[in-house]
């Protein structure tokens, strides 16, 4: 786990403190790459956190801090992972109801204690807030009272005040190679103020600047606050059941997987688990958005964070708190921050030219009119140096990263996930949703409804086929099995069992090979009669799935299993409909069954798909526009690689979280058209603040060469267009994506409420 100072292959890590934004990232990433023997830098805004590797000893992890530090961020080493099981007092038995104290560091994945956010007040750009702003207060005090001398040198020390920090910076960056940065433009332009004897509008400017950082500063705690909530929701501390059947009270962060958890009636689970005994209610909504409790009982799953409703449990542990549901989708949501839409790369590589370029052209409008035109140089210099102003990239730079944070945490509070903004986008412009079947539109849980003897008795299929699927872990297997075992029949004994995958299985009985088929397989080894083939088509036609029960040459019998399809699955389709997305279903199922289940649920389907058809489907399908494929993420993973997007619906497995783009971890069919949904508003929002932000610069950069507008107007319109762009992207933590079930008539109407 992270924690530890230094993994064996020399990975350093480091927590960071001020960074807003990523070209605050990109600032520190690009003057620590400079410095020898530094390689796989990663910062990361959303979690505050820096990693490199060091090669070597000619960079010591001291200059990598004094660097970073330079630039104007905190940054302090990663200490060592917290003890193993402290115990905590014994008397303090606050093992947490429902309303236990938040405890970030008890399962964030850092292993270390999170910095509580620092109002904004305590940083240090808040600090310069407060200074230039009572300075700047008491210069106009003294400006209407004694009209006179002192004013204009309070202005002065107003700006020289707040202009030493940033100009700091804006060194510490040039020596790092990086000339244009927002403190250089600063700093430019409030030398300049000041040597043309503007010192009262340059200290306005500094003090807006100030006012802007902060506000962009808080912005990104908001973005961090909604992710780590998520994991505020565990217990700090559990209540252990030891060997003698005592309780005592231990860091919930310290538990092993073995150990026994005693949760009362209105606690939450401080670890994921299996219930060892009890039966209560559950409410898992930290986990997956879902608030109505379900019932839980011995042997079932349980996850941290979630709250036990009704009864006491005993729980056996079975993840580590870093390992554990709510930490990996907090780590993922934190992770799917830092994957970069194509528009946030566009719009990197935009402002990359576009502070040189307004540089440029500052440059040209001080000097070219007076020297040309005979200007006056104070009027063009002065309107210059606001044009560096207008340079500040800042609004343009928050623009998408803040509506997709914004985004993925009101996705992950309604079991929405989806891994960053390249997956928002893509699901954006999804025109066509395809659903494996089994697992997904359906509940995945066959049962068995008819057993037809052809051969013998339905016993004898029924205990033919048990001894064969014994050897399967597929859901018509276990379905097979727990039928044999309802009715009490002995399963013929079987071995070598072999999966033939989208077919069925074959296993060595003592009369020779037994398979158990789709009617496909069963007709290609050329089995079925013209009788057979009539029944099957008829309970296939019921929705049914048929096995054919068969050994060596003949064919024993059918069992018919039928797997209901999920209460939200029509309406799923329809709210699809509404939003201009077609739905098709796919399957390796027959024919028949799959257009019996597809027809009532009014979408269409692809059936008897071997694995790798699905692949080819999926790639045919995509050929139409966006594709998102929709499965459970174990045996379908090829398919959701191959779709534009692949969503996994579910939350009990690994895999479905970690191979997919994206999950739906309430298991509702309907929350594929939230997810749409939610992605098209975000679109919409990011379209609104790039418009916002670019628009706003273009009305002033017009008015600043004309002279309508100066200097603080200049900035003033930077920062007010940083306010409106993160206060925009804030909506979105709002936006409920159920809403739009209402609208289903039509996508515009959803496309932004
Ligand atoms: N263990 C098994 N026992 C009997 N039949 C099987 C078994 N495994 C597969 N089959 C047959 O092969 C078909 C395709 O199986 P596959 O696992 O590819 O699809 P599935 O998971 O059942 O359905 P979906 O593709 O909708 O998820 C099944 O419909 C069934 O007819
Ligand atoms: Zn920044």
């Amino acid at each position: 786990m992270a924690g530890h100072e230094t993994d064996p292959a020399g990975t350093l890590s480091w927590s960071l403190g001020g960074m807003d934004c990523a070209a605050c990232a990109a600032k520190i990433k690009g003057a620590v790459e400079r410095l020898p023997g530094v390689s796989s830098i990663n910062v990361s805004v959303m979690s505050e956190r820096l990693t490199l590797r060091l090669d070597g000893t000619d960079t010591a992890p001291e200059t990598i801090e004094r660097t970073v530090k330079g630039l104007g961020y905190t940054i302090a080493r990663h200490g060592p992972a917290p003890g193993k099981k402290a115990f905590v007092l014994p008397g303090d038995a606050t093992s947490g109801p429902a309303t236990a104290e938040p405890s970030p560091a008890g399962t964030h994945h850092h292993g270390m204690e999170t910095p509580a956010a620092t109002p904004w007040h305590g940083t240090s750009k808040g600090r310069l807030v407060l200074v230039t702003g009572a300075l700047l207060a008491l210069a106009w005090l003294l400006h209407f009272v004694v009209p006179g001398e002192i004013a204009p040198w309070l202005f002065a020390a107003a700006c020289l005040v707040g202009l030493v920090p940033i100009a700091r910076r804006a060194f510490a960056a040039l020596r790092s190679g990086q000339p244009f940065t927002i403190e250089g433009l600063m700093t430019i332009a409030g030398v300049g103020a000041l040597l043309i004897g503007a010192a009262e509008e340059a200290a306005l400017v500094i003090f807006l600047f100030a006012v802007g950082e902060v506000l962009e500063g808080v912005a990104a705690n908001q973005a961090r606050a909604s992710i780590r909530a998520l994991g505020a929701l565990v217990p700090r501390t559990a209540l252990i059941v030891l060997a003698t059947g005592e309780t005592r009270t231990v860091d919930a962060a310290g538990l092993s997987i073995g150990d026994r958890v005693l949760i009362r009636p209105g606690d939450r689970i401080p670890a994921d688990g299996v219930i060892a005994e009890g039966v209560s209610g559950i409410d898992e909504s930290p986990v997956t958005g879902e608030s109505v409790p379900k019932t839980r009982g011995v042997g079932d799953e349980v996850f941290a964070g979630s709250i036990n409703t009704e009864a006491a449990l005993t729980v056996r542990v079975t993840k580590a708190a870093e390992d554990n549901t709510i930490a990996r989708i907090i780590r993922l949501v934190e992770e799917a921050q830092e994957a970069r839409a194509p528009t946030e790369r566009f719009i990197d590589r935009f402002s990359r030219w576009y502070m040189p370029a307004i540089v440029g052209l500052a440059i040209f409008v001080a000097v070219l009119p007076p020297l040309v035109a005979a200007e006056p140089w104070g009027v063009w210099i002065y309107r210059a140096l606001a044009l560096l102003l207008i340079g500040c990239p800042c609004a343009l730079v928050i623009s998408v990263p803040a509506s997709i944070a914004s985004a993925l945490s009101s996705g992950a509070r309604r079991g929405l996930l989806m891994k960053g903004g390249a997956v928002i986008e893509a699901t954006a412009t999804t025109t066509t949703v395809a659903f494996d079947k089994t697992g997904t539109l359906t509940v995945g849980r066959p049962q068995v409804t008819d057993v037809e003897g052809l051969a013998g008795g339905a016993d004898a299929v029924l205990a033919l086929a048990a001894g064969v699927e014994a050897g399967s872990s597929h859901p018509l297997a276990t379905a097979i099995l727990a039928e044999a075992a309802r009715r009490g029949v002995a399963a013929v004994p079987a071995t070598g069992a072999r999966v033939l995958p989208g077919r069925g299985v074959e296993a060595r009985t003592a009369l020779g090979l037994a398979y158990v088929t789709s009617p496909r397989h069963a007709g290609e080894l050329g089995l079925l009669d013209a009788a057979a083939e009539a029944r099957i088509g008829t309970l296939e036609a019921e929705g049914k799935t048929i096995a054919v029960v068969m050994d060596g040459e003949t064919l024993h019998g059918v069992i018919a299993l039928r797997d209901e399809p999920r209460e939200d699955a029509a309406a799923a389709v329809i709210e699809l409909r509404g939003l201009g997305v077609r739905a098709v279903m796919l399957t390796g199922d027959n024919r028949r069954t799959a257009e019996a289940i597809a027809g009532t649920l009014g979408m269409e389907s692809e059936a008897e798909l071997l694995p790798d058809d699905k692949v080819a489907a999926i790639r045919r399908l995509s050929g139409a526009g966006g594709l998102m494929m929709i499965g459970d993420g174990i045996n379908d993973a090829p398919a959701l690689a191959a779709a534009t997007v692949g969503i996994a619906m579910g939350s009990g497995t690994d895999v479905a979280l970690e191979t997919a783009d994206g999950a739906l971890l309430r298991n509702r069919v309907t929350d594929a058209a939230a997810l749409i949904r939610l992605a098209r508003a975000t679109m919409g929002n990011i379209r609104q603040n790039i418009a916002v932000a670019l628009g706003l610069k273009a009305v002033f950069l017009v008015t600043t060469v004309a002279g309508f507008t100066g200097l603080w107007i200049a900035i003033l319109a930077d920062t007010g267009a940083t306010v409106l762009v993160t206060l925009n992207a804030l909506r979105l933590l709002r936006f409920d994506p159920e809403r739009g079930r209402r609208a289903a008539s039509g996508h515009a109407a959803s496309m932004d409420r």
